[in-house]
């Protein structure tokens, strides 16, 4: 798999009369788990579409290892959205066999493996599961594709505890950060610290800090929430 990087140059976003990014400037190489942290409105969503190409922004450009992003990148970007894209007549092994027979880089071993790890019955149809154990699917789903970008919307929004941290186990599981980055925004940060390898903060459309968790945590003295508290007020 070729090396992972992703460059954001000059980026801004506007929506007809809304300004969702400003003066984007960041490079992301071999970064492992990324948080991309804010409050609601920051901008995480609109971040996230653009590198996953689903968005143009308004100026500015952005490459993946080198090439300008395009709807084509998608090839190379699992994208789990916040909202559910799943078919409900399908069965969780429909489901499955579904994504491998239209995902070239689908892994049905990994799929298989996660949803027995995760208790999920292959038989049962998604319409009929829980908003747990959908999530769980959704997220077995996008980890299973071999792709060097996983890109996660508020992968813990609106679930449980234990949903959480099953998906924050799987996430550590079946990455494979020497060769994938995966980037989740989310607004909370206490359950995903121990986890994230680098943090981009959001405020208002701009970055206000970004900067590896260890060396964050070293220089500062101080934990993650503490520093969210900090630069997001
Ligand atoms: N399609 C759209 N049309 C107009 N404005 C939009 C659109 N999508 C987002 N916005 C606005 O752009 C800004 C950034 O939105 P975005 O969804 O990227 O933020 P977010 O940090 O993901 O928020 P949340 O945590 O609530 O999902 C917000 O002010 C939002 O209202």
């Amino acid at each position: 798999m070729t090396e992972v990087r992703i460059t954001l140059r000059g980026i801004r976003k506007k929506y007809s009369t809304q300004q969702a990014l400003t003066n984007i400037d960041l490079t992301l190489e071999r970064k492992g788990i990324v948080g991309l942290i804010g409050p609601n409105g920051s901008g995480k969503s609109t971040f996230l579409k653009l590198i996953a190409g689903l968005l143009q922004p308004s100026s500015g450009e952005i490459l993946l290892s080198g090439k300008k992003v395009s709807r084509r990148s998608a090839s190379h970007i699992a994208f789990l959205a916040e909202i559910d894209s799943l078919y409900g007549f399908q069965t969780v092994g429909e489901a499955i066999r579904f994504w491998k027979e239209t995902t070239p880089d689908f892994s049905e071993e990994k799929a298989l493996e996660m949803a027995s790890a995760l208790g999920v019955d292959l038989q049962k149809k998604i319409k009929h599961l829980s908003k747990g154990n959908r999530a769980r699917v959704k997220l077995l789903l996008t980890l299973s594709r071999e792709v060097p970008i996983l890109l996660m919307d508020e992968p813990l929004s609106g679930l449980d505890p234990l949903v959480r941290q099953d998906i924050l186990r799987m996430i550590v599981s079946y990455v494979d950060v020497e060769k994938q980055m995966v980037i989740l925004s989310t607004h909370e940060v206490s359950e995903v610290e121990p986890f994230l390898d680098y943090v981009i903060f959001l405020k208002d459309g701009e970055i206000v800090l970004e900067e590896g968790t260890d060396s964050l945590r070293e220089k500062n003295g101080k934990s993650l929430v503490e520093t969210m508290k900090e630069v997001l007020v």
